[in-house]
């Protein structure tokens, strides 16, 4: 039987260690706080992230790093962006000698600009052929409702990507394979960025026109910095690229157009961080999206925008007529 081990009890760690239980996985989860992990094993539910959802039985958890990563043919990281280089070098030297270590964060690290991908390299000191990555239009809640889905599994190994979609691949979560690991990454960190930009927007009660606006001028941008980055320009138009912006900015669920709606409401910064108790990884990763567009001389206006709104206090109707105000080029441009 495929072993898992899957680091991170929040909303997607969890959903996603169903749908590999669901594909006939046994799954151990790793979780930092005891309570939750007791709530897992004897209530089978996770009541701080999905309440209400009963889990597999397949599916245990344990507070112990070392027993999460007993023999686990795939490890899945499930932990912010922000905090995986710290949490990862505690636990590299754990890992089962041949696992593929799965990244489903979407963000970019600050500082460094770096891909989640690549900070698991360092970090673990593996091969990219051992580093895959999660990503798509998958709202945990939807997930874990059983909710048909669709996913890009990318790896630069296309048979250790095709063993990972068998891995997780169900009656109601569908994965596609691809191995433009850094396509797939940006589409997932970038629609971020973007879907606090759409939550502006909507805040502010811009309609959908605007709406359409952003999120076809967000993917022009992101293609951009992924053509720079050497990524293949066809996963923009797919699952990770289209497919993730669509269902972020479109959906009440999601953590970062729920933040973006209530600035554009009007709410402080402090206000809005307050009322999100979850991750919501495009608050911090505009600022390293726009470092990497800068280390690359890409142009990413909403990324800029967003920053200048969320970490400099500009107001979103100044922000707004800036924006409008660009000069006129080619829509291709
Ligand atoms: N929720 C979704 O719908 C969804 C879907 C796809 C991808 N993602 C991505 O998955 C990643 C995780 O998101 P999530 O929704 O599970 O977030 P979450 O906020 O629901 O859970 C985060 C988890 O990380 C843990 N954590 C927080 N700080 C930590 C620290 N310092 N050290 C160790 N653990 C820590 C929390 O206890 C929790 O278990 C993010 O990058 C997110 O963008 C989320
Ligand atoms: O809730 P969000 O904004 O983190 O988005 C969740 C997923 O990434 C959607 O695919």
């Amino acid at each position: 039987m495929t072993r898992c081990a899957v680091y991170g009890t929040g909303s997607w760690g969890t959903a996603f260690a169903m749908v590999l239980a669901d594909a006939g996985c046994e799954v151990t989860m790793w979780g930092r706080r005891a309570g939750l992990v007791e709530a897992i094993n004897t209530g089978r539910t996770n009541p701080d992230y999905l309440p209400g959802v009963e889990l597999p039985a397949a599916v245990r958890a344990t507070t112990d790093p070392a027993e999460a990563a007993r023999d686990a043919d795939f490890t899945v990281l499930a932990v912010p962006s922000q905090t995986l280089r710290g949490n990862l070098a505690q636990w590299a030297p754990l890992l089962a000698p041949d696992t593929v270590l799965v990244s489903l964060m979407k963000g970019i690290e600050l500082g460094t600009a770096k891909r989640m991908s690549e900070v698991v390299e360092e970090v673990a000191k593996v091969s990219a052929d051992r580093v895959a990555v999660l990503t798509g239009p998958n709202l945990a809640r939807e997930i874990a409702a059983r909710q048909p889905a669709a996913a890009v599994v990318a790896c630069r190994d296309e048979e250790a990507a095709k063993r990972l979609q068998t891995a997780c691949h169900t009656a109601y979560f569908r994965p596609y394979t691809n191995t433009d690991v850094v396509g797939c990454e940006l589409g997932g960190a970038v629609k971020n960025v973007i879907a606090l930009a759409v939550g502006i927007a909507d805040g502010m009660g811009l309609g959908d026109n605007a709406k359409a606006s952003l999120i076809t001028r967000g993917l022009a941008e992101t293609t951009r910095l992924g053509l720079a980055m050497g990524a293949d320009a066809h996963t923009f138009a797919g699952l990770a690229g289209m497919g993730d912006l669509v269902a972020t900015c479109s959906s009440p669920l999601s953590r970062n157009h729920t933040f973006g709606t209530n600035l554009g409401r009007g709410m402080t910064l402090e206000e809005t961080i307050a009322v999100t108790k979850q991750t919501a990884e495009g608050v911090k990763s505009c600022e390293s999206v726009l470092d990497l567009a800068r280390r690359h001389h890409v142009d990413m206006p909403i990324t800029e925008t967003v920053v200048g709104i969320v970490h400099e206090g500009k107001p979103p109707m100044v922000a707004l007529k800036e924006l409008m105000a660009r000069s006129a080029k080619p829509e291709r441009h």
